[in-house]
């Protein structure tokens, strides 16, 4: 069994009468990338704020590294990096400049450890550019670099793809990939949008009204997704009765975009010459025939009852 790095245990957080996270359990495993993933509002800044130590629970319990209490998280937090608000940057220094000032300021006595940290987020190349004329994707890796700085074990992340553009998307997604595998750091990371967070994740964490609705592993989420195909054709209901009883497929009939959907095992041979020739067949005109996958982001929605992310 992985070491257990981050763990919440009947977690509870209240502000006024409202409960900001009700009875959270979850627990991060060494090595994982944890995708902590919710809507705007579901809870996430809140949990991972006790992980940091900015918030406390009031009711429950929180654990980092297997230590407890004041004491214990204080010592386990020195092996923590976090973001949960963006770093304050001066606009006019450079980005070396700006770690080199942090590096002074929190005592760290190795100079070389901003080298190291703008290697690692890759922003070596752009050290003597004003932190002022950096993308938005190179302002939060500076952020990340900063969070490094003290080499931590493992690094918390409050929605740092948010605002993206998709070449940002695609270097973050490279660099937690790398920090994770080759230094061996272990990431809690959130987000509103599970799909950002798809092939980088090793785990998900699905949070909804401060409730934590479902952990999984990522084949787990994989194996969630369906395979299908999409038919429009005239008299669509009948046309679902009939390939379902004929052809022994899993259809049925939507009527409110007038589609079938016919649902397969993942990797399945979709046999789509055989519903189109017999459709044919029997009468009907077939207006279009796709294959479709259920994204991830269908599988958020259903678990969210069918509401929407955002
Ligand atoms: N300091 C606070 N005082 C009162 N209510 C708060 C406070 N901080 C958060 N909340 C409330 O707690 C709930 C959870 O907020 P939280 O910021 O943790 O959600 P989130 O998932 O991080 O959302 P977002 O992505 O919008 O930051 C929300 O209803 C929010 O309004």
């Amino acid at each position: 069994m992985a070491e257990v790095i981050a763990k919440a245990t009947d977690v509870e957080v209240i502000y006024g009468d409202k409960p900001a996270l009700d009875k959270i359990n979850m627990s991060v495993k060494k090595g994982d990338i944890y995708a902590l993933i919710g809507k705007n509002g579901a809870g996430k800044t809140t949990l991972l704020r006790l992980f940091t130590g900015q918030n406390a629970p009031d009711y429950g319990s929180i654990e980092l590294f297997g230590k407890k209490g004041t004491h214990g998280l204080n010592e386990a937090r020195k092996r923590t990096g976090a973001i949960i608000e963006t770093p304050a940057f001066y606009p006019f220094f450079s980005a070396e400049r700006n770690l080199e000032y942090y590096r002074i300021q929190r005592g760290i006595d190795d100079p070389s450890i901003v080298e190291t940290v703008l290697k690692e987020t890759g922003l070596y190349e752009a050290k003597d550019k004003k932190f002022k004329n950096f993308s938005l994707g190179m302002k939060q890796r500076l952020g990340i670099a900063l969070s490094l700085m003290h080499d931590p074990e493992f690094l918390i992340l409050d929605e740092p793809i948010n605002g993206l553009d998709p070449a940002g998307i695609v270097e973050m997604r490279k660099l937690m990939l790398r920090l994770n595998k080759e230094n061996g750091l272990t990431i809690i990371i959130s987000s509103h949008i599970l799909s950002e967070l798809a092939n980088m994740a090793t785990c998900y964490g699905f949070i909804d009204h401060g409730q934590i609705l479902q952990e999984m592993s990522a084949e787990e989420l994989e194996a969630k997704e369906k395979s299908y195909v999409k038919v429009r054709t005239s008299n669509g209901e009948k046309a679902a009765e009939y390939l379902s009883k004929e052809l022994q497929l899993d259809a049925s009939y939507n009527a409110d975009d007038d589609t079938i959907y016919i649902y397969f095992e993942n990797n399945a041979v979709y046999p789509t010459e055989k519903i189109s020739r017999f459709l044919f067949e029997k009468g009907y005109d077939l207006y279009s025939l796709e294959i479709a996958k259920t994204t991830l982001e269908d599988f958020f929605i259903e678990l969210l009852g069918g509401t929407t992310i955002e």
